[in-house]
């Protein structure tokens, strides 16, 4: 399977400033990748190389197959800037009907359409568009050739959470048509409902790529079991995963660390009335996990210099 986007040691220096360093991703097809890190960790320098808008200073990328210097696929792709610019009198509705032109051809009807869900006003001129109407014409533009590979550098930023639904709805439509999207945040909530990989780059360089799956089967989480009747402690104890278990009469409480499976086929054995499950909360082990790769990095920094 070819990748989608695959980069070797990529590394931008903008003089002595660094904006990236190798970098080593490969993006399969048909996967939602959420590029994450905060301001100025390096996802608009990752971006703007694969679109040939800057070159490396060294190291190898190929997007689709192909090296980025190739224009050719540029029109394979679609691309949500982090920053748009759209100026002028022209109405948006005018503006996206001309760039699906030059892109050879996008129906009307699917611009509509696109503009409809993400209820983007296209009738106002460019110049004049609210901050969320333009990231909505930003979106559009970006949808509506059914490109191959969707890169979206901040997509939801300025969209109400129903947009935002919309939106996701979206990207899980183009992950399901085998296409590919790359989205940059600095908020793991933002892309976790559906990325199916997640990439975490800071001060430059890429940390850790983590399945989201993976990353929810790390997550503790704390399960409430209510009975019909009273149950014996013993049932649930020494279970796979675990931990701080309670079992006061018909309620037996606890946090698991990873797959639920033991605790519930437990459970499963004596009538359940009621089960609370908190949702884990990935991004605090994210958090945890990034404070713990910033230590080492501190480490290693300090252990480097000595
Ligand atoms: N044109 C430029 N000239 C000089 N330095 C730059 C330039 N563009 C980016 N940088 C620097 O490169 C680093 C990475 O910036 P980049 O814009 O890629 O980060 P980012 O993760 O996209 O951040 P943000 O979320 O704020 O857009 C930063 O230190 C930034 O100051």
């Amino acid at each position: 399977m070819t990748a989608v986007v695959e980069t070797e040691g990529l590394t931008k220096f903008y003089g002595k400033r660094r904006g990236l360093e190798d970098l080593n991703l490969v993006i399969h097809p048909g996967e939602v990748f959420g590029y994450l890190g905060p301001n100025g960790s390096g996802k608009t320098t990752t971006i703007r190389l694969l679109l040939d808008v800057i070159r490396p200073t060294s190291g190898r990328v190929t997007v689709l197959g192909t090296d980025p210097r190739d224009a050719s696929v540029r029109s394979r792709i679609g691309y949500l800037p982090g920053e748009l610019f759209l100026e002028g009198r022209e109405r948006a509705r005018d503006y996206l009907a001309f760039l699906g032109a030059v892109r050879g051809g996008v129906p009307r009807t699917r611009i509509e359409g696109l503009a409809e869900r993400l209820e983007a006003d296209l009738s106002a001129p460019m110049g004049k568009l609210s901050k969320g109407n333009r990231q909505k014409v930003g979106l559009i533009q970006a949808f509506m050739h059914e490109p191959e590979l969707l890169i979206l550098d901040e997509p939801t930023g300025g969209l109400d959470p129903l947009v935002q639904q919309e939106f996701l709805t979206m990207v899980r439509e183009v992950r399901a048509s085998g296409r590919t999207v790359l989205m940059s945040s600095h908020v793991l909530a933002e892309v976790e409902h559906v990325s199916d990989r997640v990439g975490i780059v800071r001060a430059g360089r890429l940390v850790a790529v983590e399945d989201i799956s993976a990353l929810r089967e790390k997550a503790v989480r704390r399960v409430e079991f209510h009975f019909d009747a009273p149950v014996p402690r013993e049932a649930f104890e020494n279970l796979a995963g675990v931990r701080d278990l309670r079992v006061e009469g018909a309620a037996v409480s606890c946090t698991i660390d990873g797959r639920p499976d033991a605790l519930i086929k437990a459970a499963a054995r004596f009538t359940v009335v009621h089960m609370v499950s908190a949702e884990p909360d990935l991004e605090e082990i994210f958090l945890t996990y990034y404070s713990d790769e910033e230590a080492r990095h501190a480490r290693a920094g300090v252990e480097e210099s000595a």
